[in-house]
């Protein structure tokens, strides 16, 4: 069993003048976080523009940044954090694995130069609470020795077999756990899958109908099994699902079929790779118009929330209500944000 915090001590600081850690993780516009390579000045230079198009900003300090350019990333990061004008566009980082030689200064120099205004850190290649605890107890060190007023939020990708063995306590491990994300990528090596793709199905992953005059086959979805572990790890523990990457950036389509399929099982968000797949997680991950009405209208049916009602030939109770809560919660938060979705919502 790994070692976890009991319930009085769950939410004291780990390092003396540490901020309190949160009850509650902020609930903000997060259908994608969108990445960009911090080593890159072209990039740099369009932050304002893309902290305007996404609901988060990511800073990849990981893969696909080269190890000569590691610690430009790094620098790159902090140069954004001091100077660049985000909106209140929320700043992540994806640090560098844990083993690796650059996490511990990645961690050291983005909270002591810029952890005002870094909301979260994605630690990859999660493995168990054992990773979460380390990064825990030296964030809350760092925030100390920073003068932090507020803590910086930890966020884990689930990509290897272990990882996904684990889900539950990882989500369960800190108060810091903002969420989740699949890896799929590192996830299918880990498990050693047979495919190289990020994301998204194979042709070869079907299910072939009985013999008969026809045999229709229908590709299924290689990510199924592990978004339903990670949905519910995170539902359980209070904290948020994410879709990851999407690979094949010409595959619009593909994209939209993958993040819509997360979105339905329960995610949040998906991270967008590149600028068109920012519209793409817009798209889908905000509530379908008709689809917000009729909720409303279920809540306006179902004022008390109980007993039993007709809309439409269709069954409502308390379930039903609940259900009709998650899409207008959610198309109320978006709609503070997008002026054009408060519109279509009907709330302007
Ligand atoms: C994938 C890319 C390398 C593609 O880049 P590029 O070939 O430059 O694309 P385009 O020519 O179509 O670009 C058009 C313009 O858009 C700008 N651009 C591209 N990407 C971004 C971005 N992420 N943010 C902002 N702007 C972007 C280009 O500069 C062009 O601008 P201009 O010249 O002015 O017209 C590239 O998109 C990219 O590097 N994306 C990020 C890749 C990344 O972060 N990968 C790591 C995450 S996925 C992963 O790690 C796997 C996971 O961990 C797992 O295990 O599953
Ligand atoms: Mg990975």
């Amino acid at each position: 069993m790994p070692l976890m915090r009991n319930a009085r001590s769950f939410f004291a600081p780990l390092a003396i003048g540490a901020p309190d850690p949160v009850r509650a993780i902020p609930v903000t516009p997060s259908r994608m976080i969108h990445f960009f390579d911090p080593s890159n000045e072209k990039l740099r230079g369009k932050v304002p523009d893309m902290a305007r198009s996404a609901d988060i900003l990511l800073g990849n300090l990981e893969d696909a940044v080269a190890a000569d350019k590691k610690e430009a990333a790094r620098a790159g990061l902090v140069e954004v954090g001091r100077t660049a004008d985000l909106g209140g566009t929320p700043l992540w980082t994806r640090i560098n694995a844990l083993e690796s030689p650059w996490a511990l200064d990645d961690l050291v120099t983005l909270v002591t130069e810029i952890g005002d205004v870094l909301d979260v850190v994605m630690v990859p290649k999660v493995e168990g609470a054992e990773d979460i605890h380390y990064v825990d107890r030296l964030l809350a060190q760092l925030e100390a020795r920073a003068g932090l007023s507020r803590p910086v939020l930890v966020h884990a990708i689930l990509e290897t077999a272990q990882g996904v063995a684990n889900v539950e306590e990882i989500a369960n491990a800190s108060p810091r756990m903002q969420g989740i994300s699949l890896g799929p990528a590192d996830l299918a090596a880990s498990r050693r899958m047979k495919t190289t793709r990020v994301g998204g199905g194979h042709p070869g992953y079907r299910v072939l109908a009985d013999p008969g005059d026809e045999r229709p086959s229908y590709q299924q979805d290689l990510w199924h099994y592990t978004v339903g572990r990670m949905v519910d790890a995170c539902a359980a523990a209070g904290i948020f699902p994410y879709y990851g990457p999407f690979g094949d950036i010409k595959d619009e389509a593909g994209c939209e079929a993958q993040f819509r399929a997360a979105y339905l099982m329960g995610c949040v968000g998906a991270w967008s790779l590149h600028p068109v797949q920012i519209g793409i997680a817009k798209r889908v991950f905000s509530p379908d118009v008709e689809e917000v009405r009729f909720a409303r209208r279920v809540l306006e049916a179902i004022p008390d929330g109980s007993g039993v009602h007709m809309l439409d030939g269709k069954m409502q109770d308390d379930a039903t209500y609940k259900q009709a809560r998650v899409l207008v919660d959610l198309a109320e938060l978006l709609a503070k944000k997008d002026p054009e979705l408060a519109t279509a919502y009907g709330l302007s």
